[in-house]
């Protein structure tokens, strides 16, 4: 065991001098590739491109180079008899075998697929362990795939205290999860996963993976990873650039939403009618109700000669072009191209052929200027939204028979410019009416439950010719749109045909978390198997809910790892003010509406009965809330607990 060991810790070191070799030539590329490229926007863009390299290398931690080893046995084909480190990326120079093989590489989902039944020719699987800082290999395991049994360092993985932000997974990835980050790049896929199933996990890696599988078709800002806020996205920031992909964009939907200056906030019913998809046709039928028929022929002065088109031969091109349905925008243009295509013909009956810049140049005269401006006006999403939504008339004219007059009077205001996140998504949506957004090839999209069918419209505009990853869980929606089932959701998604794949086993709650958790389920989901049978769950009476909270939280002290107290919005602050006293970083307050899709070794769940009653889907938060905890869960109550908890 030692002197495999001792060879094992050999090969390290020499993975390491590739790794210090491999980014010696990064950093002199930088320098040289500045002064011998052509031209200096080749030298920019050149010289950016391996500063980046070089930073990815740079920022591979000084540690843990692989974790993995995979031996086949000699019925293994182009494998037979082969043996390969795995890492977060691949080590090794030029051409040559390299020391380290990227966990993305076709080969290494062998690592995480391989079972005793299915052993695809791997005879001994090697996981290694690292102390952590400095990163040193402290020991191996080896499973034989035969046998079957479960790796500790496996579950040490899994139950290992957390710190910090989400790290990534590779050493550990799951053979269900695995499927799923190796989909193809075409493929969209929904997964349902009961909390800690490892969703976030597989939508960044399979970011990742798509970014190298398909390097060359894939530039980094075609990927978009959205989550629900800006906490969410600090947690998780961390994850694509240890895999090595420092430029993927990450943002919440609001963030992509920026076309009005967000101002005020909608009342309930509002808020209710902005997000339903019935808006989708209210704002359809404002614009196309802007298209109006000719009032008159045009004429057109052509030097000597002047060109006439009668008024019912507009109107029929009008209405032809209205059919064809393409985007209002492209329909603008496309009149204006057949009204040209009509004075040409009469043209040239007479003079001959014309040019491009005739087509033009009559494409841009007065009389067919004045014809679109009347026929197909150009519009403005903003001011076509403040109208509907301040011009009583307006707002009958596109909305009846679609919203009720309560409805329609729930979403009017008074002031045009009062504008809140729902409208910018109105907004938005009149802007992808009149012309398509520039587009992504992949959306990663998680806490997709969470999405209105206006909110999951603006992602599919941005995906038209793309594929989507749609993570969620029914169990976890809290907003009032909350999605009740997948299929809906996935057709609002633009996605109706992609799959729903459940993920079961849950990495994050302990058994004894889950049991109490799930006793507030009220939707029909697939049920998380815990992988952990740690962890802890306490509940505490008390009369003075803020000394209970404190003495929670000291006694949760003594353990390591980060400390959650999560309470009801409204308590937040006063929670946060008496924490102050305990002055330890590791302890954190949440307000309830923000612990979504974070977790705390230790979860001190404040007042249940606040947190259920705040919300119209106050048990589904409660759920969220109570599902935070990694190890152990004090549930701190001066009120009867719900009456679901028993
Ligand atoms: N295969 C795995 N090996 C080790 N850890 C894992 C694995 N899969 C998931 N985890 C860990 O479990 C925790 C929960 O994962 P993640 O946040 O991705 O779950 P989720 O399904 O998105 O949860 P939620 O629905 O509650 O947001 C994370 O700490 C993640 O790193």
């Amino acid at each position: 065991m030692d002197t495999e060991l001792a060879e094992e810790q050999e090969y390290l070191r020499a993975a390491r001098k590739t790794l210090t070799q491999m980014l010696d030539h990064a950093r002199h590329r930088v320098a040289t590739g500045e002064t011998i490229a052509g031209d200096g926007y080749t030298a920019e863009v050149l010289g950016r491109l391996l500063r980046s390299r070089a930073k990815e290398l740079a920022e591979e931690p000084d540690g843990p180079l692989f974790f993995g080893r995979l031996r086949f046995g000699p019925d293994a084909g182009d494998h037979a008899d082969q043996q390969y480190y795995l890492g977060r990326r691949r080590i090794g120079l030029g051409a040559e075998m390299p020391l380290v093989i990227d966990w993305r590489a076709p080969v290494s989902s062998r690592f995480y697929r391989a079972t005793a039944t299915d052993p695809m020719g791997v005879q001994v699987r090697r996981r290694y362990g690292w102390s952590t800082s400095p990163a040193e290999l402290t020991g191996y395991e080896d499973e034989h795939i035969t046998s079957g049994l479960p790796s500790r360092y496996l579950t040490e993985e899994i139950e290992r205290p957390r710190v910090g932000p989400m790290r990534d997974i590779v050493a550990t990835i799951q053979a269900d999860q695995d499927q799923l980050v190796r989909a193809d790049l075409t493929t969209s896929t929904c997964v349902q996963g009961g909390p800690g199933t490892g969703k976030t996990a597989v939508g960044l890696h399979r970011v990742a993976y798509l970014l190298y599988a398909y390097r060359e078709r894939l530039r980094r800002d075609s990927v978009l990873v959205l989550g629900p806020n800006p906490a969410f996205l600090r947690y998780i920031s961390a994850v694509l650039p240890t895999l090595g992909e420092v430029e993927v964009e990450q943002g919440t939907l609001d963030d992509l939403l920026d076309s009005v200056p967000v101002r005020a906030t909608d009342a309930a019913a509002a808020a209710a009618v902005k997000h339903d998809v019935r808006m989708a046709k209210v704002l359809r039928r404002a614009l196309y109700g802007r298209i109006r028929p000719p009032a008159e022929p045009i004429t057109i002065a052509d030097g000597s000669y002047r060109w006439r088109v009668p008024e019912e031969y507009l109107a029929r091109l009008v209405v032809s072009v209205r059919r064809e349905a393409p985007t209002y925008g492209l329909g603008r243009e496309r009149l204006r191209a057949r009204v040209v295509g009509l004075v040409q013909r009469q043209a040239e009956r007479r003079v001959g052929a014309l040019s491009a810049a005739w087509t033009q140049r009559i494409g841009r005269s007065k009389p067919v200027k004045d014809l679109l401006e009347h026929c197909w006006p150009r519009v403005r999403p903003v001011d076509l939204v403040a109208e509907l939504l301040t011009d009583s008339d307006a707002m009958s004219a596109a909305a009846d028979g679609i919203l009720t007059p309560a409805e329609q009077n729930a979403i009017g205001r008074r002031v045009k410019n009062r504008w809140t996140l729902a409208d910018a998504l109105l907004v938005d949506e009149v802007a992808g009416l009149i012309d398509h957004p520039p587009g992504y090839t992949h959306i990663v999209v998680d806490e997709a439950q969470d999405l209105s069918p206006m909110q999951c419209r603006a992602i599919a505009r941005r995906c038209r010719y793309g594929s989507l990853t749609v993570l969620g869980d029914v169990a976890q929606g809290t907003t009032p749109w909350a999605a009740g089932s997948w299929p809906e959701q996935l057709g609002h998604l633009g996605q109706p045909d992609a799959s729903v794949t459940p993920l079961t086993t849950g990495f994050r709650v302990p058994a004894a978390v889950l049991e109490l958790a799930d006793r507030l389920l009220d939707v029909d989901v697939p049920r998380t198997r815990s992988y952990r049978t740690d962890g802890w769950v306490n509940c505490r009476h008390t009369d003075d809910l803020i000394a209970g909270v404190v003495s929670a939280v000291r006694d949760a002290l003594r353990y390591e790892g980060s400390i959650g107290v999560i309470t009801a919005d409204a308590a937040a602050e006063r929670v946060s003010a008496a924490l102050t006293s305990v002055g330890d970083p590791r302890v954190n307050t949440i307000p309830a509406s923000l612990a979504k899709g974070l977790e705390y070794d230790h979860v001190v769940a404040v007042e249940p009965a606040d947190i259920v009653d705040a919300e119209p889907r106050g048990t589904n938060r409660l759920y969220v809330v109570l599902t935070r905890a990694v190890s152990r869960l004090d549930v701190v109550h001066s009120r009867p607990l719900p009456a679901a908890l028993g």
